[in-house]
């Protein structure tokens, strides 16, 4: 099973880059955590907001591929513990689908996407900056990994 975050938005700061590959570069070779980014639209265009999700939601659609599990990052998404996020984790690998988790753009995702989605999840109930979910998501799947694991990283 591979791990695909794809998301909203390329030239992120340098500490959202960092604190991804400092998760992901942990995930084993049988469990790999790739990202794959699309453009973002420009907010200067004086689109309103659907439009802009519109135009992202196509770039998001021509990058996926047609056998995948697709999990929608979403501050109003179900709330899922470690323990919760791990048990999917070993479901899906069973399941044998690559597995994609989308990130929308500062406008959020465009609502056929989100209802396209197997699953909605949330990393907390706050509205989180799409670059910040990046390396929070990394982490959380390393930590679920490492309690299906027993890694040290995470035991219970
Ligand atoms: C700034 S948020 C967009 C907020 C927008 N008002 C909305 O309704 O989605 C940008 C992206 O970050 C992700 N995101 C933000 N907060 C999140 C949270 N608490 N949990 C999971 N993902 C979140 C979502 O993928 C969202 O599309």
């Amino acid at each position: 099973m591979r791990l695909l975050v794809l998301a909203v938005g390329t030239r992120m700061p340098d500490w959202v880059t960092i604190g991804w590959q400092e998760f992901a570069r942990r995930l084993p070779r049988e469990c790999p955590l790739e990202l794959h980014e699309v453009k973002a639209e420009p907010r200067t265009s004086g689109k309103p907001p659907a439009a802009l999700m519109t135009a992202e939601a196509e770039r998001l659609r021509a990058a996926l591929s047609a056998r995948r599990r697709l999990v929608v990052l979403d501050e109003r998404g179900d709330d899922l513990s470690t323990r919760q996020l791990a048990q999917r984790l070993e479901k899906w690998q069973g399941e044998g689908d690559d597995v994609v988790f989308l990130i929308g753009g500062p406008d959020g995702l465009d609502p056929t996407l989100k209802a396209e989605a197997h699953e909605r999840i949330r990393l907390s109930s706050l509205t989180l900056p799409h670059a910040m979910v990046r390396p929070l998501l990394a982490e959380a799947l390393y930590r679920a990994w490492s309690l299906s694991h027993n890694h040290p990283y995470h035991r219970e």
